[in-house]
């Protein structure tokens, strides 16, 4: 990034983001930048100047996420290839911009070869949109491991393992928690080089950073630790420690060893695998959720029996990372210094490794026409299914009806397209069938770990890869159970920006937590409350039904009745799915993975 000429030192680190005095905004708008960013978000751009849209070759589309479109384009003043993300945001709501600049100045703060570098921005003072500039990266790992023939070896998963704990390491000491880790946010070069990528959801965090809630609803379900879900608003590394237990676990394993459809089932699954908190942590614990979520009888940790082919130094740090209770996940240097790390077969170089072809762009071409085919296919069901849907779902409570005007601006409620654009509910993870693990040995002698050999893609792999982060993840589990739990639109309450809501609720409450955590809100009401529904339709959404995300469990009573409940849910939604099945064949991948996931 060239700087401008006028340097000003800023300061990333802090949480809010104040408003630039008059004469630095001045000199952002004379340096080209718009005075939208210049007004309210100045510190994302101090000391920088704005990259030109020409001064770049836009090539195809590589990625599309929930915030933004990637694309491939020639940088024309080094002739290098860069990945351009265009964020979505609304350039006339200065809260918009202002999350949207936290990537920015989050990115700004990190510098590490195993962390995806902001190389500039481009944008102009007449534009509203925005571009960040990186480095073009050919693979994700969640999409290399996904590819036929390609199998890891132990060095290999221990190479891209110990590079995301280097990165790691850097954003934790730099105070930022990136809070999306999965698989495919780690961006990987031709030459194996891993870097953590998409810090839309990461925030600060720690001592210097004014204590204030974070919210609980980030990280993508699967990789979400078992506090999250619980409610928790006060977190730490920890909670990235988790995830990177989870893909740990799942590089081994070779397929999402947790793979929930809901928050309940997700809670589920974690005590199932990791056992239940001890007495001492429910005690000790405040978290919102707490009481509901406590089981009658404790679960008993089976994570040993359930990964015994793992090498005994990997189980041992699976062991460590997916610890229920947070405080005995360690840190990242602990992690780093682990036997997994000091015993052989020691992290391969990655010069050593493999060279794999890219694939990046035909992906997201056939990723793009399937969504565009299944969204032609659920139109036309949905129009026949409005009826009862609508008769089933859940209404919202009063206290949503504020978030929900919240989470429109934030996703430009101006711009009725960008919001359904955002929201495919066609395009989600759970179409697949998960298959079992296939592992054999490799040339090399060494076991090679994942998916297959196959001819074709490994469906649970396409499963892991097109799980989105919190929004598209919210989207993809709540069309799963569209008719019997919760309505499809739920998710465009579920999907709220949760960085936004974070903040927006800590300017408005100073911080302060009350018993109506706005968290539990989205999560615990009471079913009959017809009176809620018409609030909030009454907030300018009339023809759009607002429901969310949590109605599988009532607010009062424990986790075993919830589960039954749930379960009656989803044995509701099977059959659904399976008459579904019949009429429709263009569903058939949808409803296997919920038979296949519901061992049925
Ligand atoms: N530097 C890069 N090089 C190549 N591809 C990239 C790069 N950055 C992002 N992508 C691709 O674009 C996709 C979307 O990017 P990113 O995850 O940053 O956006 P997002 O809107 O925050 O997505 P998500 O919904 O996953 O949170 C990624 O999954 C990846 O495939």
């Amino acid at each position: 990034m060239r700087k401008s000429s006028r340097s000003v030192t800023s300061n990333v680190g802090a949480l809010q983001i104040s408003s630039v005095r008059d004469g630095e905004r001045g000199a952002q708008v004379v340096a080209g930048w718009p005075s939208w960013l210049a007004s309210v978000a100045g510190e994302a751009i101090n000391g920088w100047i704005p990259r030109k849209a020409d001064s770049f070759e836009r090539m195809e589309k590589i990625g599309q996420g929930t915030y933004s479109s990637v694309y491939k384009a020639r940088d024309l003043e080094t002739n290098k290839i860069v990945a351009l993300k265009k964020v979505r945001f609304a350039s006339k709501d200065p809260e918009s911009v202002r999350f949207m600049a936290r990537e920015i100045i989050i990115l700004r703060r990190l510098d590490h070869p195993n962390v995806m570098k902001l190389e500039g921005l481009i944008t102009s003072r007449v534009s509203g949109s925005m571009y960040l500039i990186f480095e073009y990266m050919e693979h994700d790992l969640s999409g290399l491991a996904s590819t036929p023939g390609v199998n890891f070896s132990e060095a290999q998963i221990k190479c891209y393992m110990k590079q995301l704990l280097h990165g790691l390491e850097h954003c934790h000491s730099r105070g930022v928690l990136h809070r999306d880790i999965k698989g495919s946010n780690l961006l990987l070069d031709h030459n194996n080089n891993l870097k953590i990528g998409d810090f839309g959801l990461a925030n600060f965090y720690g001592e210097h950073q004014k204590k204030q809630p974070l919210t609980s609803r980030v990280v993508t379900l699967w990789y979400r630790p078992p506090e999250l879900l619980l409610g928790s608003t006060d977190y730490g590394v920890t909670v990235d420690l988790w995830s990177t237990g989870c893909i740990l676990a799942e590089l081994f394993n070779g397929k999402p060893i947790m793979p929930g459809r809901t928050e309940v089932e997700q809670l589920h699954k974690i005590f199932k695998l990791c056992g239940s908190p001890s007495e001492e942590y429910w005690k000790r614990t405040k978290l919102s959720h707490a009481t509901v979520f406590k089981p009658q009888n404790p679960y008993k940790r089976c994570v040993a029996e359930t990964f015994k082919s793992l090498p005994s130094s990997a189980l041992a740090l699976v062991e460590v990372l997916l610890a229920v209770e947070p405080d005995a996940r360690g840190t990242t240097a602990h992690a780093l210094q682990s036997e997994f790390f000091t015993t052989k077969p020691f992290a391969s170089d990655t010069s050593s490794l493999p060279k794999y072809p890219f694939k990046k762009e035909t992906d997201v071409k056939l990723r793009e026409e399937e969504a565009r085919r299944k969204k032609e296919t659920s139109s036309k069901q949905n129009e026949s299914k409005q009826v009862s849907r609508e008769s089933k779902a859940v209404p919202a409570p009063d206290a949503n009806a504020e978030l929900l005007t919240s989470i429109q601006k934030r996703q430009g409620q101006h711009n009725k397209t960008s919001m359904s654009e955002k929201f495919n509910p066609n395009e989600d993870a759970a179409g697949f069938l998960i298959e079992p693990l296939k592992s054999g040995t490799g040339q090399n002698g060494y076991t090679r770990y994942g998916v297959s050999s196959g001819s074709s893609r490994s469906p649970h792999r396409k499963e892991l890869r097109t799980q989105r982060s919190f929004v598209q993840r919210g989207a993809a589990q709540l069309t799963k159970f569209s008719n019997s739990v919760a309505a499809r639109d739920a998710s465009h309450f579920a999907i709220a920006n949760p960085r936004w809501l974070e903040e927006r609720y800590n300017n408005n409450n100073n911080g302060s937590q009350d018993d109506g955590d706005w968290s539990q809100r989205l999560l615990v009401k009471p079913k009959d409350s017809t009176k809620d529904k018409e609030s909030i339709l009454g907030h300018g959404e009339k023809t759009e039904k607002m429901n969310y995300s949590g109605p599988l469990v009532s607010s009062r009573g424990n986790l075993d009745e919830m589960l039954k409940e749930h379960e009656i849910q989803i044995q509701l939604a099977v059959r659904k799915a399976r008459a579904d099945k019949k009429t429709n064949r263009d569903d058939h991948g949808q409803t296997q993975a919920f038979l296949a996931a519901n061992g049925r």
